[in-house]
């Protein structure tokens, strides 16, 4: 069979029963993406909390913003897959949450939606792995299990403008490779 679109476990997860993404219908339009690894991914209100103790430590009074811890309770997770994506060039993959995400887990994706492109697939940092970014926005801290299917993906076709320029830089990786100088 000729290789045109599909998955791909990541070299460093051979061997730890990575399951490849399904879709679960007959016409589920997504892939089915499962977490690589088990993890926690603490509630973002995490943040008022500590904001609360500090209005009764400083009693009442103003107090700086702690914004370094603030930062790092707000940052996404990545939440690591272990697969990779191959697809031919006009096309990237839309990785969606899913809904009972949202509906029973309080989890979403604060990219919205995550482009996975073509030309991330075996890049030199990561090998392509694709991770999906995940805060949660309710109030416990959510257990997420190896296996736990967080997101979707789905094939698309993308389209070039008119003057489109071309470009011949590689891809070395993702979120944010692009913003660095070669
Ligand atoms: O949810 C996501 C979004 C992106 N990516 C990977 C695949 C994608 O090809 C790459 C770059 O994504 P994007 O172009 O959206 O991010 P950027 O901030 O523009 O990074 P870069 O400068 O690396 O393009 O990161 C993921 O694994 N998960
Ligand atoms: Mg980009």
């Amino acid at each position: 069979m000729t290789k045109l679109r599909g998955f791909e476990v990541v070299s460093k997860y051979q061997d730890q029963n990575i399951i490849l993404p399904r879709r679960q219908t007959i016409a589920s339009a997504g892939y089915d993406f499962a977490a690589a690894k088990d993890m926690v991914i603490p509630s973002i209100w995490r943040l008022n909390f500590v904001r609360i103790f500090r209005l009764i430590r400083n009693g009442h009074q103003l107090y700086e913003p702690d914004y370094e811890m603030a930062e790092q309770v707000l940052k996404p997770f990545l939440i690591p897959t272990g697969v990779k994506a191959y697809m031919p060039e006009d096309e990237f993959l839309l990785l969606a949450n899913r809904s009972s995400n949202t509906f029973k887990r309080s989890l979403s994706l604060p990219n919205g939606i995550g482009v996975i492109d073509s030309d991330y697939y075996n890049n030199e940092a990561n090998e392509g792995e694709i991770f999906a970014q995940l805060i949660n926005y309710g109030v416990r801290p959510i257990k997420i299990h190896k296996g736990d299917r967080i997101a979707q993906g789905i094939f698309m076709k993308y389209q070039k403008a008119d003057d489109d320029l071309p470009v011949s830089r590689i891809r070395a990786n993702g979120f944010g490779s692009t913003n660095k100088e070669d």
